[in-house]
């Protein structure tokens, strides 16, 4: 059983925003083979690793052409002969082969293709299931989805500031249950728009939440809550939202509701908003250079709800420390195309658990049908994932991959359902 990489192949592919990207395979001497396509981001932080685009006029400059070339042409003789099964060695060697501290020689969406399909292909040649292959024999929890299901910021064609309003299933034994709740909440969300707003209400926005012509925060938390109350889930499914708050910063003042505030009345805001919704996670509440309010918010509301830092810490253990030392924030968000290499991404989840950061793994918004995540999340007993709605077939890909693990399990599957929720 040879796990020596034979041979890498890079394609492009299209994400399901009709972008190219990256799609990566690697076989093995021994047979095993693993392929990943790299999904892509539109609320990016300015910190995460360099997402290689080309093209010119061409697709808008959207091309991944030399990301593919780089992999065809320079990974691909760096990693032939490499034991594809001890994956820091391969992920330090496409570290250093491009050289740069934000992968902006080679890519990182040409990087993380080869990492990510060099781990699938070992767990292919093991014959484990992904999830088993990275976390090992006691990878059992399956984790809480915080579904995207209103859609704003960048994300959506609306004028909703805030980027992403979410449930999130809380009080359910099983995994499926809980999606299972989540779709109930979707649906009846679905009708009450039609009711209110029309039929138009109803288009989807990037991530499948629908894309409302809503103009403020609290139409949509309002909208969310009703849905919730309609299907009889109060008390078990609750609201997060992901503010992406550097996408309506300007010039000092957060630009939300038609109001222009300073940060001291975003703080309030915020404290409201928790006080009068059944909210438990905020995500992204300052732009990414402000890590002093965040601290802020962290010290006033950290003890009731996550903070979940994204574009503040792109998933790079060193922003993460940031934050720590700062007492900013108390969870992350993991994606892993933000730092481009599996192992770097296991890095800062460590580095969060050890200080009692919580870890969130989650999708971009221009996805492809892999459901690696679903994987990752299992893996590191990590207990949450941000996958999106439970529509549109790359978002589903992700809750049905989630359903097929907690089946395999059985009965040593656990569910997490955790304290401050
Ligand atoms: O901001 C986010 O959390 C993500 C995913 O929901 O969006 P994007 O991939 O556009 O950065
Ligand atoms: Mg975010």
């Amino acid at each position: 059983m040879s796990f020596r990489i034979e041979d890498v192949r890079a394609r492009e592919v299209l994400d399901s925003r009709g972008n190219p990207t990256v799609e990566v395979t690697v076989k093995l001497e021994g047979g095993g083979s693993g392929r990943f396509s790299v999904p892509s981001g539109a609320s990016k932080g300015k910190r995460e690793a360099l997402e290689l685009r080309d093209g010119g006029k061409w697709l808008r400059g959207m091309g991944v052409i030399k990301a593919v070339r780089n992999v065809n042409e320079i990974i691909r003789p760096s990693l032939i002969g490499v034991d594809a099964s001890i994956q820091p060695l391969v992920d330090d060697i496409l570290i250093q082969l491009d050289g740069t501290p934000n992968k902006s020689r080679l890519g990182a969406n040409s990087i993380l293709g080869a990492s990510v399909a060099s781990a699938k292909a070992s767990s292919d040649q093991m014959g484990v299931p992904l999830y088993k292959y990275l976390g090992g024999a006691f990878s059992r929890v399956l984790p809480i989805p915080l579904m995207n299901i209103i859609n704003g910021g960048k994300h959506a064609g609306n004028e909703l500031a805030i980027q992403e309003f979410m449930i999130v299933p809380v009080k359910f034994k099983t995994f499926k249950d809980a999606l299972f709740a989540g779709v109930s909440v979707y649906m009846e969300l679905k009708a009450l728009l039609e009711e209110r707003y029309g039929r138009h209400a109803v288009n989807l926005g990037d991530e499948g939440g629908f894309a409302p012509p809503m103009k403020r925060t609290e139409e949509a938390l309002e909208a969310l809550v009703s849905s919730i109350e309609r299907v009889g889930l109060e008390g078990e499914v609750k609201l997060a939202i992901d503010c992406a708050a550097s996408n309506f910063y300007a010039d000092g003042k957060y630009n939300i509701d038609g109001a222009s505030l300073t940060k001291e009345e975003l703080i309030s805001f915020y404290e409201r908003i928790v006080d009068e919704y059944p909210i438990v996670a905020i995500e992204d509440p300052f732009h990414e250079e402000d890590l002093d309010s965040l601290s802020e918010l962290t010290k006033k509301l950290g003890h009731r709800i996550l903070l979940v830092g994204d574009d503040y810490f792109v998933s790079n253990e060193r922003y993460l420390r940031k934050g720590i030392e700062a007492k900013a924030g108390n969870a992350v968000l993991l994606k892993v195309n933000q730092i481009g290499t599996l192992t770097e991404a296991v890095r800062t989840a460590s580095l969060a658990f050890r200080y009692g950061y919580r870890v969130i793994v989650s999708h971009r918004s221009g996805e492809t049908n892999d459901p690696f995540i679903s994987d990752f999340s299992v893996a590191l007993n990590c207990g949450y994932i941000k996958a999106g709605a439970p529509a549109r077939g790359e978002r589903v890909a992700k809750y049905n991959r989630l359903l097929e693990i907690e089946e395999e399990l059985g009965s040593v599957a656990s569910f997490s359902q955790l304290d401050t929720l």
